[in-house]
């Protein structure tokens, strides 16, 4: 089997979970509370830029041109385009998005960002990508199954969002995890099976931690003594 199919097949009752999740559900019934759809903006343009640095990170490991090309483009596109479903939800909560672009990391927002650091700090190349390919993954099976229910009718508040996740346009998230999982599939070559351990494990936290992400947001999980909510962002140390 190839390792990419190993890496689907282990994360599928978690994909379920993220899928069944009430904050997903909601984005399905186009019914969401605005508290948790601003908190989890706010969060979300924190850990895209963090996810923008990784991408960087990932540059520096990449052999060849063609590998520094896909990060590029996906840089572009977080800064470009991955923007409009942040508008949707913003729209729909009403309340401007500039407003929520300063939020201070909240604790599954800090896991996240330190969980795919570490792997740009301490592993090669394959590490990163495994870390970072839930994001796009989970994300485009969760649109392609609201797609596949017809949830983005013209009656539901987040068609757009789910749209735009599900679109298989060439610079899209779809298109991104497919040549993700190749990309593993062809540097797993060169890794023996403890290796490869490791790597997946960065990958399942990774879809542990896009559970956590949905369920932050639709709880507005803060810091118990020291609330995000209380801080400026120039009163924490920035990464
Ligand atoms: C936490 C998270 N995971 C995934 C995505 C989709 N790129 C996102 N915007 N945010």
């Amino acid at each position: 089997m190839l390792f990419s199919e190993e890496l689907k097949q282990n994360a599928t009752p978690i994909l379920s979970a993220i899928e069944d999740h009430p904050f997903v559900q909601g984005i399905a019934t186009g019914t969401l509370p605005k508290e948790a759809l601003t908190f989890y903006v706010g969060q979300d343009f924190n850990y895209l830029n963090a996810f923008i640095k990784v991408y960087a990170a990932a540059v520096e490991k990449c052999r060849d041109r063609s590998d520094m090309a896909i990060f590029n483009e996906q840089i572009n596109f977080i800064l470009n385009s991955e923007i409009h479903p942040h508008h949707v939800f913003c729209n729909v909560a009403g309340v401007p998005y500039e407003s929520l672009q300063h939020a201070v990391q909240a604790p599954m927002t800090y896991l996240y960002n330190e969980h795919m650091y570490n792997a740009a700090r301490t592993g090669d190349l394959i590490d990163i990508v495994a870390a970072m390919l839930p994001c796009p993954w989970t994300y485009f099976e969760i649109a392609n199954k609201l797609i596949a229910e017809g949830k983005n009718n013209d009656a539901n508040v987040f068609k757009d969002w789910i749209d735009f996740y599900g679109s298989i346009a060439d610079d899209t998230d779809a298109n991104l995890s497919d040549r993700f999982f190749a990309l593993i599939d062809r540097e797993a070559a060169n890794y023996n099976a403890a290796r490869l351990a490791v790597i997946e494990r960065r990958f399942m936290r990774s879809c542990e931690l896009e559970w956590d992400f949905w369920e932050q947001a639709y709880r507005q999980q803060d810091w118990q003594f020291t609330p995000a909510k209380n801080l400026r962002q120039d009163q924490v140390i920035q990464h």
